[in-house]
């Protein structure tokens, strides 16, 4: 195969560091350039803590996308520089591969439509980890027999968006088979706000921040005399880089947007 020719934007970051690492050591990928908020002009290998290699970074994301020979953009920043930069990518006629969570449904029906029109593949996948992935499609099958079920993700403190992607998506995995319905006691109320979570169709979500750790979900159904309990933990941003590595190759063949890194799965 050709070298697939990529951009990263957000290389400093947890997720933006590990993917260079993981680019350096694909023999398939070249890495062309990087967006991100400083080190205009310099090389990625100038930058501590970085790997050692030539590709430049620009500030300028409509710079880079304009000068730059690139096949993919991947996307591992903000919500509000992730929709922006995935926009410009395909506008360039570059691929978005984008890790960013915390999307508006608004901004994900316009990225498929300008997808759509462009003939582009994109993939926004909320987690790259396939133990997720398989924990997301176990909790669609677990909810067609306990359709009363609740969501609790842990993540890192330094984390944006709340509920994470990963929880959305599995509460919309979850919709599609669960009717929608109330849980717990009808006279149900909350004396501190928030105290019950977010509520997704009368499901709910309990998002955790804390110091330590990285990402965790736990989906837990409770039945008659039983409860069920579907859990990943991604203990290093290793654990995304397999799935990073598979968008990059699959998102070559597609014309449209895929959300979610099942699709992709055999
Ligand atoms: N899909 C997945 O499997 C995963 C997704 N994520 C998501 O990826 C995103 C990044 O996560 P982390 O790496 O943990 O965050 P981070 O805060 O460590 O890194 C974000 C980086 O983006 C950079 N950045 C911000 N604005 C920018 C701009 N305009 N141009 C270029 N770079 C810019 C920041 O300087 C920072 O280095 C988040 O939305 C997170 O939810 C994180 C882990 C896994
Ligand atoms: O911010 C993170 O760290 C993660 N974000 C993604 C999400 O919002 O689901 C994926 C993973 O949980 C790590």
């Amino acid at each position: 195969m050709a070298d697939i020719k990529v951009i990263v934007a957000g290389p400093r970051g947890k997720m933006g560091s590990e993917a260079l690492r993981m680019i350096e050591k694909e023999p398939a990928f070249q890495l062309v350039g990087c967006i991100d908020r400083i080190h205009d002009g310099q090389k990625v290998a100038e930058v501590e803590g970085l790997p050692k290699m030539d590709a430049l970074i620009y500030t300028s994301a409509e710079k880079a996308l304009g000068e730059l020979e690139a096949d993919v953009l991947i996307d591992l920043t903000t919500p509000e520089h992730g929709y922006k930069h995935t926009k410009l990518a395909l506008e360039h006629g570059v691929r978005p591969v984008v890790g960013t969570t915390g999307f508006t449904e608004v901004q994900m029906e316009e990225i498929t439509n300008l997808a759509e029109k462009k003939e582009l593949g994109v993939v926004i996948a909320p987690n790259f980890a396939v133990g997720a992935v398989l924990m997301m499609q176990f909790s669609k099958w677990a909810a067609k027999h306990f359709p009363d079920v609740e969501i609790i993700e842990k993540h890192h403190d330094q984390k944006l968006d709340a509920p994470s992607g990963t929880a959305v998506k599995t509460a919309q995995l979850i919709q599609e088979v669960r009717e929608s319905h109330k849980q717990g006691h009808t006279d149900e109320k909350e004396t501190i706000d928030g105290a019950r979570g977010a509520d997704v169709d009368g499901m709910k979500i309990h998002s955790m921040r804390l110091p330590g750790l990285i990402a965790h979900q736990e989906v837990v159904f409770g039945g008659l005399g039983q409860t069920l309990t579907i859990k990943h933990d991604s203990h290093h941003r290793e654990s995304f880089m397999s799935g990073v590595k598979l968008a990059i190759e699959k998102v070559m063949e597609l014309d449209q947007l895929v959300y979610g890194l099942e699709h992709l799965l055999d």
